[in-house]
């Protein structure tokens, strides 16, 4: 089994003041969401910064691709190209004058040249999707932008690991809806990306691991649905049980689901409550989902398909799939959880469209096929070579993958 970052009974107290990390061991494999969940005080941030050696542990071991970690300045300079920390403050990380200055620092530090560095700088603020930001002041931007353009500093570096201290913190719903996004898109682009957070309802339906932290030790690592599942562990950590979890342990105990089936989202609740009814709640003709890829089709086209077909429900997923909903003014009704939230569109009768971008076009099909085989469904995706035919009967979607 691989592991990217592993900690070995680690122990870490500030100077002066109680131990804040205390006797911890814990693994992390290349590629996996982990949510670190804890109150006020737990010791998160103090963990995450030892991921990339800003804080060396007072005992135990901290390890990197299986090497112990060297806390020497070249060896921490290797390190930090591949751990990138974002602070839970932007305005913490944020120095320069100038929005490129401040993404270019980091690869200028790693020694990149100038072409180089125009390189990582122009392709960072393309993903976080701040093109023509460069020349701004940090100081003007918006909470939710300077997140963005300190997510780009640490991206210009092309890590493989990402570390986001409470990474919603002082955003507005939508902005920390967006945010998640970004880094279920770092994620799908082969990022292992670690969050601390005390938001158990953002934690449950991202992580692919849980680990509850209380006073400096572990209390519980898990799959989400058990480390939030057991309602002793979480009112020991000062949380609550995610809203989901809660409805389907009710369900359960009323004898309704199986107690084994816990929902990660409205979809999979919507598919446990057909099980309650013994009847698929599925409309008669279930809407087509029809996807987009902006990177491959005219704005403009895209526009005026959506001119032709109103009543449409978009989604857009994707830093450059929102930006060109921005920018022919297309209103976005799902900008997060947007595969699932078409699916249920298309349970009810409706159709939907998803933009999307090259990266994440396969999603689409991969996820609803998934679903229409769990639940013994047919939902067409349709993909924009196929959007002005008319679905034909029984068209599967492996047909419409061949086109
Ligand atoms: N610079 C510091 N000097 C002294 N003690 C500190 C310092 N930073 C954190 N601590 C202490 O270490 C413990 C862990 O703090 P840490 O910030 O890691 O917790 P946290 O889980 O991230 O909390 P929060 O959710 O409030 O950010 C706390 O008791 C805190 O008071």
């Amino acid at each position: 089994m691989s592991i990217i970052i592993e900690a070995r009974d680690i122990r870490y107290r500030y100077p002066g003041s109680r131990e804040a990390i205390r006797g911890i061991s814990f693994h992390i494999r290349p590629g996996e969401k982990i949510a670190l969940v804890g109150p006020n005080g737990a010791g998160k941030s103090t963990l995450l910064q030892m991921f990339n050696g800003m804080i060396r542990p007072d005992a135990g071991t901290m390890l990197f691709d299986n090497e112990p970690i060297r806390y020497d300045t070249r060896s921490l300079r290797q390190l930090r190209r591949r751990v990138g920390y974002v602070l839970q403050n932007s305005d913490r990380q944020i120095i320069a004058p100038t929005v490129y200055q401040d993404v270019a620092f980091g690869p200028a530090n790693l020694g990149f040249d100038e072409p180089a560095i125009r390189r990582a700088v122009a392709l960072a603020l393309q993903y976080v999707g701040l093109e023509g930001f460069e020349r701004r002041p940090p100081h003007q931007l918006s909470g939710g932008e300077k997140k963005r353009v300190a997510i780009a500093g640490v991206l210009a570096m092309d890590p493989d690991v990402l570390v986001f201290d409470e990474p919603t913190s002082g955003l507005d719903p939508a902005g920390s809806e967006d945010l998640m996004e970004l880094l279920d898109e770092l994620h799908h682009d082969g990022k292992t990306v670690i969050i601390s957070t005390h938001d158990v309802e953002l934690a449950y339906p991202w992580a692919d691991r849980a680990i509850l932290l209380l006073d400096g030790r572990i209390l519980k690592e898990d799959v989400p649905d058990v480390a939030f599942g057991n309602t002793e562990y979480v009112r020991r950590a000062h949380l609550s049980v995610p809203t989901l979890l809660e409805l389907s342990q009710e369900l359960g105990r009323r004898g309704f689901v199986q107690p084994d089936h816990k929902p990660r989202s409205v979809l999979d609740m919507v598919y446990i409550l057909e099980h309650i009814h013994h009847e698929a709640c599925v409309h008669p003709t279930p809407g087509t989902i029809s996807v987009c890829n902006v990177d491959e089709v005219e704005t403009s086209s895209i526009a005026a398909w959506v001119n032709d077909h109103p009543g449409l429900a978009i989604g857009a997923m994707g830093t450059r799939a929102k930006q060109c909903a921005t920018l022919e003014d297309l209103t976005l009704e799902f900008t997060y959880g947007v595969i699932d939230k078409c699916i249920l569109r298309a349970l009810s009768g409706q159709d939907s469209l998803i933009l999307t971008s090259s990266s994440m076009a396969g999603r689409v099909v991969t996820r609803v096929e998934a679903y229409c085989w769990e639940s013994r469904t047919t939902i067409t995706v349709l993909p924009w070579s196929m959007m002005n035919q008319a679905p034909k009967e029984g068209l599967t979607n492996e047909e419409v993958k061949e086109g």
